[in-house]
């Protein structure tokens, strides 16, 4: 989104709700996620970067949320997306409770490496899933937290049950090249997928460049929008897998917008986390069916918020004036680039 682009921040700031919607399962360390929403004349957009981020990071799921409700998304070439369920890190006696939440699905992507767990967490996790579904493509995401040695012995020990790719298992460009060379002069090679090295890089393409990932994993938000995204996507020329950042039905929307816009969809995507909130703004909201999710609502304009929930889920007026701030600072930093 270029800086002409922008609309006035009076209209942003004229339009922002911001709610706080209960998880019904610890992810990322949190049981709550916080939403600054904005409409304008397109629709509804969601600025929701991770309260920890910098406001030049932020920036860019600013321009996602104008994107998306000023300008509208890109036409779809498909009418559903196959989502995977995901398993945040929890002990393995909760996976069948969590699985529940999705319904039917054919792929599930399972969190490992968390901070003060052990790798028996994460296989007897990922052997729960497997004991469930035995049919199910099965994806780990370990978020960088392992060391290439960890990883290398890590997926080496869960390989066995049957890993459709890893992503992230290492730190960076170069972690991440070795641990997929490592694993595949040992005779197990697991494809890897690249996500925070795409979406947290000073230049998100460095990563196909190095040839250090089989595929990419791509979210609207933190990559600036839609049509960024596609735009990454097709000058990495790897498949791509669209996931969520954990949003509400109106940022989930533009992520089903940027899969249903993206030439070739060979994996489920990690759109499915709106069955992870307990409660969510819009009514119906948008949770699998089936293992898919619904392109025709998105396009149509038809997520968007219920004003009750919108009112029942408000943010404290503590919280509501932070995000206003952040939303302010984050306009500034787009204003200026
Ligand atoms: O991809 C999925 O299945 C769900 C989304 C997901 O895993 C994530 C959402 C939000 C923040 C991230 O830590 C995390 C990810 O790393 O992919
Ligand atoms: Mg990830």
């Amino acid at each position: 989104m270029s800086a002409r682009a922008l609309p006035p921040l009076a209209e942003l700031e004229a339009s922002a709700a911001v709610v706080r919607l209960p998880l019904t399962v610890r992810f990322r360390g949190v049981l709550e996620r916080e939403a600054l929403l904005v409409r304008g004349p397109a629709g509804w957009g969601e600025f929701a970067p991770f309260l920890e981020y910098d406001d030049a990071e932020s920036s860019r799921w600013l321009a996602s949320a104008v994107e998306a409700a000023w300008e509208g998304f890109p036409a779809p070439v498909r009418d559903r997306i196959p989502v995977n369920a995901t398993v945040p890190a929890v002990s393995a006696d909760r996976v069948p409770e969590v699985l529940a939440k999705y319904g039917a699905v054919t792929a599930v992507k399972v969190k490992v490496a968390e901070r003060g767990q052990s790798l028996e967490d994460d296989v007897a996790r990922v052997a729960a899933v497997r004991d469930a579904l035995p049919d199910a493509a099965l994806r780990v995401d370990a978020n960088a937290a392992w060391t290439v040695a960890e990883a290398v012995a890590a997926l080496t020990a869960l390989a066995p049950y049957g890993l459709e790719y890893a992503e992230q298992p290492a730190a960076g460009i170069e972690g991440l090249a070795e641990v997929r060379a490592r694993l595949a002069a040992a005779g197990t090679p697991v494809p890897i997928a690249a996500d925070e090295s795409v979406r947290k890089a000073e230049d998100p393409l460095r990563v196909a460049r190095a040839g250090a990932a089989d595929l990419i994993v791509v979210k609207a938000a933190p990559l600036g929008g839609v049509r960024r995204a596609l735009a990454i996507v097709r000058e990495a020329g790897l498949p791509a897998v669209v996931s969520s950042a954990l949003d509400t039905s109106i940022g989930l929307a533009a992520g089903v917008a940027l899969a249903a816009a993206l030439p070739e969809l060979p994996y489920a995507c990690g759109l499915g986390t709106g069955a992870l909130f307990s409660h969510d703004v819009a009514r119906p909201a948008l949770v699998p069916r089936g293992g898919f999710l619904p392109v025709g609502p998105v396009v149509s304009g038809a997520v968007t918020p219920d004003l009750a929930l919108l009112a029942e889920y408000a943010a404290p007026a503590e919280r509501r004036a932070w995000w206003l701030d952040r939303l302010r600072r984050c306009y500034g930093v787009l204003a200026a680039s």
